[in-house]
């Protein structure tokens, strides 16, 4: 079921997904994502920061395009209510293991949409006495932001739609497509 559908439109219990990006256009970025970082981070042993949940995916995948010694950690991050994320305020619900002072961090992130999320959690790491802080995106949804925030490494840019897959949901589905699509409410 999930494999034929990464290759065509079908319905999903009554949403429909419209394929934007298959497994292999995704795995191909992802190499050529690794391999810049790789380049960039020559000599040094950046601490991966992935962002929970959506991110889970993409960092499995990009940390093996990453030839050099690295660390990896997560952080969960959860946005107050509507009034609250449009002050850009959102609470740590899971912090770093990894003390961050001194270290070269990429953050891993699924998508930037608004901003909000990213804007803080970067300011955050800054603040923390982090060497560097760097972010790798694979989805930039560049028409709703909010915030400004600095994509070092990015996958794809996206129109303003709402996306599945990949890591990505709708109310905790869909993350284990192997694809990337648009979904449709019908
Ligand atoms: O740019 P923004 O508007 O802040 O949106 C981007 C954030 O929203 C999504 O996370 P979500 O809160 O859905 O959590 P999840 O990763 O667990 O799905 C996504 O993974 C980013 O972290
Ligand atoms: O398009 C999206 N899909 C899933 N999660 C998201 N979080 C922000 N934008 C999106
Ligand atoms: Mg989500």
């Amino acid at each position: 079921m999930i494999a034929s559908a990464a290759n065509s439109s079908s319905e999903f219990n009554n949403s429909k997904l419209i394929p934007l990006f298959s497994a292999e256009q995704i795995q191909n970025r992802i190499q050529e994502m690794g391999a810049e970082i790789t380049r960039d981070y020559a000599g040094r042993e950046p601490l991966l920061v992935g962002v929970l949940k959506g991110a889970c995916v993409f960092i499995s995948d990009l940390m093996r395009a990453i030839d050099l010694p690295l660390a990896v950690d997560f952080m969960a991050i959860s946005s107050y209510g509507s009034q609250m994320r449009t002050s850009g305020e959102v609470r740590i619900i899971k912090d770093l293991d990894t003390p961050v002072e001194g270290r070269d961090i990429l953050v891993v992130e699924d998508i930037v949409d608004t901003g909000l999320t990213l804007s803080y959690l970067l300011a955050s790491l800054h603040a923390r006495g982090a060497r560097s802080v760097k972010l790798a995106a694979l989805l930039d949804k560049w028409e709703r932001r909010e915030r400004p925030v600095q994509i070092d490494y990015l996958g794809f840019k996206i129109p303003d739609a709402f996306v599945v897959g990949y890591g990505l949901d709708y109310a905790e589905r869909y993350r284990n497509l192997p694809y990337i699509a648009v979904l449709k409410e019908d």
